[in-house]
């Protein structure tokens, strides 16, 4: 600990003196940390801390009276006090800075990784004050402090996961930058959330340390001990800050004041002390006016080079209404969605304490992310596309970036893919460009595939290998991706966590196919939905399959929300709330809903097409089964497919395709009436929007050419006959599919069948039951998968039983034969060859 310095003062060493106010115009100001006269100080050390100072009397009265303006005693507000107070932190912070370099000792200020260590124990020391939360014992060691634990409790977190058992120590205590690699859904968000939580929790206390030991002056404090100390304070604390912001929260609101006219008043119109007629009449510097005349103690300290970053920059910016304060913290993600998750995952671990995150993503309106921005949020969760924009048109909230203190980049893979995301290259740089501060910063690099590697391309493999020495293109190594990573994100030594396992997907997950052919896919889908309600996910690999099953569906009454990236943000955000409410929703989406989204209870996740990429599976597929659930993820394959789709578990270390899903074949005739009775109602309704469109073009033009036509002189394709035919059409073929809606779709007295892997009908499903009973219906898809598989391995050991049983029958029986005389041995060899040959 670096002991604070000081700056001594007798008892009498504090004057009034007459100055010259000219020399003090704003505009020669800037650098200014305070004025004061000290007939007898030394300067001891590099912190410089404060120490009331008596006031007049005359000071008192003066006060008294402005405050009783009109008879109207006014009460001071304690909000805009706390206000001011941080200003002038940051003023003194500075000064504390410049003094140090003065005496040629370090900075005190910074949390270096060393002192990392008392960091989370300190904070959570410090709160262990409160009621200790003795159901969260399991979190004990692991750095998180209290008041965040508090609000995991809440969420009955009681537990951490493995990721973040094994990331939060190292990150907390040992500040190391983090490459984490854990399965979808086992909370990653966290694992680099509550290191930079914590961070920035000690950040502020630091903060708030000093301002307790540099500020409180004598009018505030009624603690007498607290003034003795100040007057009898031989080596103690110094009135130089004291004076430098004059010596009561109103005429230091006069400093504050002075830099609130460059930079405006906040958005919510919280007090602009400058301006605040009401404030000016508080006390006395609220303003540069208040300059004439005398001051207490007077000592100009110039030249001096703020370190703090924002103050340098506000004032050349137009964003006016910027209320100066640090950002520690940035967290990137590839979607608008995650980003908004991610920032209500924070907001819940963080709400007990005063940390302010913001959302910076395209979509939404801009004026609105700089108005919050202009709020001084700690931590800013943002896509790559909004951010780049908004720091290039110079946010003076954003113009920090390079002196983040925290920064996390999750489904980092995904972000750094080759293509995507320009502006993140753009951003890293920015961020990285202060070499100084490059060690200061705290890396996260997240994501549930970041390890994954893939087989290069066989064009690739071919090209390269046909060249002369050159080896054959080798797929890249976890190593080497992760080395390529750390050479982007600017990483020297992280700590690298890397859990997850050899199938890629969570543990918790149960997958399956369904082969069929592209026509048959939406009768499955149907019959899917149908038969095993439960929310669910259906992914498609474009936007224009989104829409049309979006429609489709919506036909055929299921309700269902589509997500794309064509939509409108609010309504893409709309759709995924309505979905999050309806347990047996269905989401269509593209794969903008792939990566990251935490979505409460997704039961199910269908693969409408096969995903491009391995990847592309594993953080579709981990939608579901998130957080210790179970979920199930089935992939509707068609034959143009199963190349892809080979590739694809070949890269996930898989040699055998996946179990079939059970299909109820019995269901599958009125799904497929209905599903093509919707198809061909959605058919003619685009048909019949079409032509309205033709209409309104036709007509717009017959108007602006000043014509007349009758029905008869149009094209046979304008023809309004034909329009109200397919109209008509389309109303009938309505009213056929909702009487078939409104029928049950399971048949009365069915008996089941369901096709296998080899395409072709078992009958055994259900335990005990052909046909299935009615609880087995009542089952999950989960378990009717799970019970499928277990009945086909069942139904598998029977054949082979039955066959064994019968070897062994025709092998007695020939030996008996032998035995008679009645017939050679044919073969003493295998059963099965023995049998094959016999039969
Ligand atoms: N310690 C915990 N105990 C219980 N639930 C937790 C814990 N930590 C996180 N969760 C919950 O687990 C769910 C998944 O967490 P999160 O979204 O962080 O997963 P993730 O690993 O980032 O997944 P993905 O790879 O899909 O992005 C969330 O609902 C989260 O609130």
């Amino acid at each position: 600990m670096v002991k604070p310095r000081v700056i001594k003062s007798g008892k009498s060493g504090w004057k009034p003196v007459s100055i010259d106010t000219s020399a003090f115009t704003p505009t020669d100001l800037q650098g200014l940390a305070g004025i004061e006269e000290l007939t007898d100080y030394s300067i001891k050390g590099t912190r410089v801390s404060k120490k009331p100072v008596r006031k007049s009397d005359k000071d008192k009265n003066d006060k008294t009276s402005a405050q009783v303006k009109n008879g109207v005693e006014k009460k001071k507000k304690p909000k805009r006090r706390r206000k001011k107070k941080k200003v002038k932190t940051l003023l003194k912070e500075s000064a504390t800075e410049v003094s140090s370099e003065a005496t040629e000792d370090p900075s005190p200020v910074e949390i270096q990784p060393e002192d990392s260590a008392h960091c989370g124990a300190d904070v959570h020391q410090q709160d262990d004050s409160d009621e200790p939360l003795l159901q969260m014992s399991s979190w004990n060691g692991l750095g998180v402090p209290q008041i965040l634990l508090r609000a995991l409790a809440d969420k009955s977190f009681t537990y951490p996961t493995k990721i973040q058992a094994l990331t939060l120590p190292p990150a907390i205590f040992g500040r190391r930058d983090i490459l984490g690699a854990a399965e979808t859904g086992s909370g990653k968000t966290l694992a680099f959330g509550l290191p930079i939580l914590n961070g920035i929790i000690q950040l502020k206390k630091d903060k708030l340390k000093s301002e307790e030991v540099e500020i409180v002056p004598e009018e505030i404090s009624e603690n007498d001990d607290d003034k003795d100390d100040c007057n009898n304070e031989e080596s103690g604390d110094g009135n130089f800050e004291e004076c430098a912001f004059s010596d009561n929260d109103e005429e230091s609101d006069g400093n504050e004041g002075s830099i609130k006219d460059d930079i405006g008043s906040d958005e919510d119109g919280e007090s602009d002390h400058s301006n605040d007629p009401e404030n000016d009449s508080e006390g006395e510097g609220s303003n540069y006016d208040d300059f004439n005349g005398t001051a207490q103690c007077v000592k100009v300290v110039d030249n001096i080079d703020f370190n703090f970053p924002i103050l340098g920059k506000v004032k050349s910016t137009s964003k006016s209404r910027y209320t100066p304060k640090p950002l520690y913290a940035l967290i990137l993600t590839p979607t608008r969605e995650l980003a908004v998750q991610i920032s209500q995952h924070l907001k819940v671990a963080a709400k007990y304490t005063d940390i302010a995150v913001s959302v910076v993503v395209g979509g939404l309106a801009v004026q609105k992310q700089e108005r919050l921005l202009n709020r001084g949020p700690e931590i800013v969760v943002a896509t790559p596309g909004r951010l780049w924009e908004l720091i290039q048109e110079g946010h003076p909230h954003l113009s920090q970036v390079d002196t983040l203190r925290y920064l996390a980049i999750d489904e980092t893979d995904r972000m750094l893919e080759k293509g995507h995301f320009e502006e993140l290259q753009k951003i890293l740089e920015k961020i990285n460009e202060n070499d100084a501060h490059k060690p200061k910063r705290q890396n996260f690099v997240f994501s549930a595939t970041l390890t994954m590697t893939h087989e290069p391309p066989r064009y690739v493999m071919k090209k390269n290998g046909k060249k002369k020495g050159q080896a054959p293109a080798a797929r890249f190594t976890p190593a080497q991706k992760l080395a390529s990573i750390m050479k982007t994100v600017g990483l020297t030594d992280p700590k690298i966590v890397d859990i997850t396992d050899s199938s890629g997907v969570a543990q918790k997950l149960t997958e399956a196919q369904i082969v069929c052919s592209f026509e048959e896919k939406d009768h499955y889908l149907y019959y899917f939905l149908q038969r095993h309600p439960g929310r669910t996910l259906v992914f498609c690999n474009s936007i224009e399959a989104v829409r049309r099953l979006s429609q489709l569906f919506t036909i055929l009454g299921c309700t269902p929300w589509p997500l794309h990236a064509k939509m409108h943000q609010k309504q893409r955000l709309k759709n995924l709330e309505r979905f999050c409410a309806d347990p047996k929703g269905v989401l269509l989406a593209t794969d903008v809903a792939a990566r990251g989204l935490d979505i409460p209870n997704v039961q199910h996740v269908i693969h409408y097409q096969t995903p491009r990429t391995a990847e592309g599976y594993v953080h579709r597929s981990g939608r579901t089964a998130r957080a210790q659930q179970e979920g199930l993820t089935v992939l509707l394959m068609e034959p143009s497919e199963v190349s892809t789709s080979t590739r694809l578990f070949r890269t996930l270390g898989r040699d055998s395709s996946l179990p079939t899903f059970p299909v109820d074949t019995q269901w599958m005739a009125s799904v497929k009436q209905r599903v093509d009775l919707a198809r061909r109602v959605d058919k003619l309704e685009l048909q019949a929007r079409r032509v309205n469109t033709e209409h309104g073009w036709f007509d717009k033009l017959v108007k602006e050419m000043d014509l007349e036509i009758s029905d008869d002189e149009l094209p046979t394709s304008y023809s309004r006959d034909g329009a109200n035919k397919v109209k008509k059409q389309a109303t009938a073929l309505k009213k056929q599919l909702t009487v078939l809606l409104s029928k049950p779709l399971i048949p009365k007295g069915f008996s089941s069948k369901y096709p296998t892997q080899t395409g072709k009908l078992v009958v055994p499903l259900f335990p005990g039951s052909i046909p299935p009973n009615k609880e087995s219906y009542q089952q999950s898809a989960v378990q009717v998968l799970k019970q499928s598989v277990e009945d086909q391995k069942a139904l598998k050991r029977k054949i082979n039983s039955e066959k064994s049983k019968r070897n062994k029958r025709k092998k007695r029986l020939r030996k008996q034969e032998v035995a008679e005389g009645t017939e050679a041995p044919e073969s003493s060899g295998e059963e099965d060859g023995g049998e094959d040959k016999s039969e």
